[in-house]
């Protein structure tokens, strides 16, 4: 049976909820992802991605709530869909003791793929994800770019219509992770849907929509655009000197979200209950013995790190901020 769906959606969930004894991980999570789209899912660590990911699959029954994934009712039709998609976990879940070739040939067996379809597939693949030279090399000896490459060949061998993707490109260097983007770009104009979890801001950027989560709710869901444009915070840049001592002071007062030193800035999130953000911190750097002039004090455009420290109160790690 194929429950009813509005065919705009590739994935459909209303009220879901995750319970693990007493802790909710995940709680009412409504979400709609355009067919087609790159969607990306933003959130401090343990906030609830890979459990909502892992209910979207059928992997994880849901304690409440309704999902629906490109017409299936999941997860009573788990099985049916997991012929239809392909994903890619955060541990890139390889068998190192077998060959590049035998890990791809390995997974078209699961998927029941006839054998001449299955090699020219692995052949095909092999030659998109730059792995033809490894095709004999343990996956236990490849490096972490090639391992990424690997998985998400893996993913994509039964040419799924939706790809999750759970943090793909956490072990990875910068010109890997552009590269990998391409190939997102490449799928999602071959009308493969993407839904993809991660920290990196440039990343999240590059989607067509994104939901940022926090503590197993979205807070906020949107392009990433729409998110800069009408984030709930003035952003100010303030150039000064001695500036510990004033982003304590600073972020001692309910009005500012957050303060963040970038070399010689102070960037500072002030509520827009705040009418006029200039002024008022002028007067708050005089009253706390640190006068500011008007021309080293900016306001500036948000960008999407500013939109998530909004909504979840936390700074991005550093290892993870925009390359
Ligand atoms: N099987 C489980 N039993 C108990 N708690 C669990 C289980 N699975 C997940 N959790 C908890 O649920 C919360 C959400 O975990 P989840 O893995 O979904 O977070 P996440 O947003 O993917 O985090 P990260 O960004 O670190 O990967 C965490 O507190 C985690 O410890």
């Amino acid at each position: 049976m194929t429950s009813s769906v509005d065919p705009q959606w590739v994935i459909q969930a209303h009220g879901l909820t995750k319970k693990f004894g007493d802790f909710t991980a995940v709680e009412q999570l409504d979400l709609l992802v355009p067919k087609g789209n790159i969607y990306g899912f933003l959130g401090p660590n343990g906030c609830g991605k890979s459990t909502t990911i892992r209910m979207l699959t059928g992997l994880l029954t849901p304690t409440e709530g309704t999902i629906n994934v490109m017409g299936l009712a999941i997860p009573k039709q788990a099985e049916a869909l997991r012929h239809n998609i392909g994903y890619m976990t955060q541990k890139f879940s390889l068998y190192d003791d077998l060959t590049v070739t035998e890990n791809l040939q390995f997974i078209g067996r699961i998927y029941g793929i006839d054998n001449s379809t299955c090699k020219k597939r692995i052949a095909q693949l092999q030659s998109t994800y730059k792995l033809s030279q490894y095709q004999h090399q343990l996956a236990g000896t490849l490096s972490g770019g090639q391992r990424q490459r690997l998985a998400l060949a893996c993913a994509c061998l039964n040419q799924p219509k939706l790809l999750f993707l759970d943090e793909p490109t956490s072990a990875v260097d910068p010109q890997n992770r552009r590269d990998f983007w391409e190939q997102l770009f490449d799928l999602s104009e071959q009308g493969t849907s993407i839904l993809v979890t991660t920290h990196y801001m440039d990343e999240a950027e590059r989607c067509h929509k994104i939901a940022i989560m926090e503590k197993g709710r979205i807070r906020a869901d949107d392009t990433p655009k729409a998110l800069m444009d009408n984030i709930n915070a003035h952003v100010v840049e303030i150039n000064t000197t001695d500036l510990r001592p004033l982003k304590q002071a600073l972020i001692s007062h309910i009005e500012v979200t957050s303060a963040a030193q970038l070399g010689h800035r102070l960037r500072v999130l002030v509520s827009k209950q705040v009418v006029d953000p200039i002024s008022w911190l002028l007067h708050q750097c005089q009253q706390h013995n640190h006068p500011v002039n008007l021309q080293d004090i900016h306001l500036v455009s948000a960008n999407l790190e500013d939109v998530f420290v909004s909504h979840t109160g936390q700074r991005v790690p550093a290892s993870h901020e925009a390359t």
